[in-house]
């Protein structure tokens, strides 16, 4: 008997912060033998240069200056992705919340976005099929993207997992994620799906659930 022939497009997976998009882009990446590109990563890889610089982060012309003098490299192995700014390996740092506080504003630039975007681009071309996370990704980075998925939650229910996961505040953390929410919806639009997105709500989903239904999707896609 045949088997089916492998997936190997470009699935896009954008969402507001705490949707569950790393976790969910990583399992499906590893399970269907795809790279998967963290984008969240590479704004927080260029936040932390510009924070290490020791420039303010109101300018955008010098964040950008220091954003191209930087050397941002990305790993794309589901289980052992990596960032590294100037070499140096940045995964845990650029998680904390110095990074996280500042992240929106660097994300914010323009012409840093467009250092990043294509980056991406690149990173997309050359994998043989890949999971790409972000916020702009079906709309912006891979508009043709062979499935595009937007992945929401209520925003109780993100700030719980998140809570649980950072052993955080609940309140503290839920006014987070809609603080950074509201700061990325100047640059991107966290709060709506792209165009030809699938809208999964996972408020009432487990992540086996999650994936059961992505799968689902990819299933359909091959007998389109
Ligand atoms: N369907 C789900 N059910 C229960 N917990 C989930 C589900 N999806 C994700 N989680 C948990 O929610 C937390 C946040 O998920 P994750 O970090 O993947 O979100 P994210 O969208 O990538 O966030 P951010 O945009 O802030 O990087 C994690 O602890 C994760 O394990
Ligand atoms: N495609 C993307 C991905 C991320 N960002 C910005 C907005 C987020 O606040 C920040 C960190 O992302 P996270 O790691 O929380 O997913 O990066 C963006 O503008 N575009």
């Amino acid at each position: 008997m045949s088997q089916p022939t492998p997936f190997r497009g470009v699935i896009a997976i954008d969402g507001p912060s705490g949707s569950g998009k790393s976790s969910v882009s990583r399992r499906l990446a590893t399970e269907l033998g795809l790279r998967c590109l963290d984008t969240g990563s590479m704004y927080r890889a260029a936040t932390l240069a510009v924070l290490r610089s020791g420039v303010g982060l109101t300018d955008a012309a010098t964040i950008l200056k220091v954003v191209e003098g930087a050397t941002l490299e990305f790993g794309t192995t589901p289980n052992d992705r990596y960032s590294l700014v100037d070499g140096d390996n940045v995964d845990v740092e650029i998680r904390g919340p110095e990074v996280t506080a500042a992240v929106s504003a660097v994300s914010g630039v323009p012409e840093v976005r467009a250092i990043l975007i294509s980056m991406q681009r690149d990173i997309i071309a050359k994998a043989n099929g890949i999971v790409v996370e972000g916020r702009d990704i079906g709309e912006v980075v891979a508009p043709d993207a062979d499935l595009k998925v937007y992945l929401t939650a209520d925003p109780n229910e993100r700030a719980r997992r998140r809570s649980m996961q950072a052993g955080a505040d609940l309140a503290a953390t839920a006014a987070d994620l809609t603080r950074r929410d509201n700061a990325d919806a100047k640059t991107t639009r966290p709060h709506d799906a792209a165009p030809g997105a699938v809208v999964l709500d996972t408020t009432h989903l487990d992540l086996d659930q999650v994936i059961t239904a992505l799968h689902e999707l990819i299933a359909h896609k091959g007998t389109e």
